[in-house]
């Protein structure tokens, strides 16, 4: 990894750079991987991943930050964060899931793959418990229920699994944040633009609004199709999410075509949003991605070739 050049190295950066593990061939043939897994191993280089956005954009009058992800929303990053910063602990994204389903007062787990121990700390859920997750589905699911009833929403869980295989059922960190009414010891990620976006938003006091694949968000949406370094995908965003004149920050892990930003940026200007500017963690040059954003500023912490 390389810094991008003229520019002073933050001394925390190569730490950063050097927990990216590059991964030739993957998803396919002539493609090197930026595999950021390695890099949230990392509690201190993905802190100080973090940190290094926060300060920079701190003070500038942003209210929304703008990021893609799959299978989560955007307020169980507040949990992520709570999670790796309250508990100090790594974290694994892994592929065993399941889902919580918010409906009146009654939560059913299930789905996916979970550790037995997860399961024993899941049930029996108290009245008090489902009442502080009914509360946590309710107002993630706000701006969804139009006549103020609606409150079933879907939500797909990556269970937090350490480097053991454990998870962190029981664990000082997951009582605290079922006593902050957050829900408890579920947390990863699959995809890797909600894993920035949210710690940063939540620093710098802006929302945080989820771009994510097709047919995901349940409410309207507008959409934007685009091309990337190994296929093609489409982006949507929920309408009413971001207002008119809003001052936006696009995150996302890596910028490589550009594709992904431009369709971002797209969505965020069609919605009347000021993007101010795009921050990845990695820019792979060689692709021009940054020529494609039509003089929008891209803020990258390394450069990889
Ligand atoms: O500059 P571009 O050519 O658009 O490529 C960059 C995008 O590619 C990756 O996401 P991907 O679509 O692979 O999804 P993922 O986050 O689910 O892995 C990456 O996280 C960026 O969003
Ligand atoms: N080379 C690459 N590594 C990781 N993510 C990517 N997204 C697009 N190109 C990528």
């Amino acid at each position: 990894m390389a810094v991008r050049e003229g520019k002073e190295q933050d001394p925390r950066i190569p730490r950063i750079a050097s927990s990216i593990r590059v991964v030739p061939d993957f998803p396919k043939k002539g493609i090197m991987f930026q595999d950021i897994t390695t890099l949230l191993l990392d509690p201190k280089a993905f802190k100080d991943t973090v940190d290094l956005f926060v300060e920079r954009y701190t003070g500038r009058d942003i209210s929304v930050v703008a990021g893609e992800f799959f299978r989560l929303n955007a307020s169980a990053t507040a949990q992520i964060h709570n999670v790796w910063t309250s508990g100090g602990q790594r974290m694994t994204p892994c592929r065993a899931h399941g889902f919580f389903l918010f409906a009146e007062s009654v939560l059913v787990c299930g789905g996916g793959v979970r550790p037995a121990s997860a399961d024993a700390d899941l049930a029996p859920w108290s009245p008090l418990r489902c009442k502080r997750l009914f509360r946590f589905g309710s107002c993630l699911s706000r701006s969804l229920s139009s006549d103020g009833k609606a409150l079933v929403i879907f939500h797909w869980i990556l269970f937090l699994d350490c480097e053991t295989g454990s998870n962190m059922t029981g664990s000082k960190t997951s009582t605290k944040i079922f006593s902050d009414g957050f829900c408890g010891h579920v947390l990863g990620v699959e995809a890797r633009g909600f894993i920035f976006g949210p710690p940063i938003a939540l620093a710098i006091g802006a929302k945080f609004v989820p771009l994510r694949k097709p047919k995901k968000l349940p409410g309207e949406v507008i959409s934007e199709n685009y091309v990337l370094e190994y296929g093609t995908d489409c982006l949507e965003m929920h309408v009413g999410a971001v207002q008119p004149g809003e001052r936006a920050l696009v995150v996302d892990d890596l910028v490589a075509t550009g594709g992904t930003l431009c369709a971002a940026i797209s969505l965020l200007e069609r919605a009347g949003a000021e993007v101010v500017e795009c921050a990845c963690v990695i820019e792979l040059p060689e692709l021009k991605g940054r020529e494609r954003l039509n003089g929008k500023n891209l803020y990258i912490l390394m450069e990889s070739h």
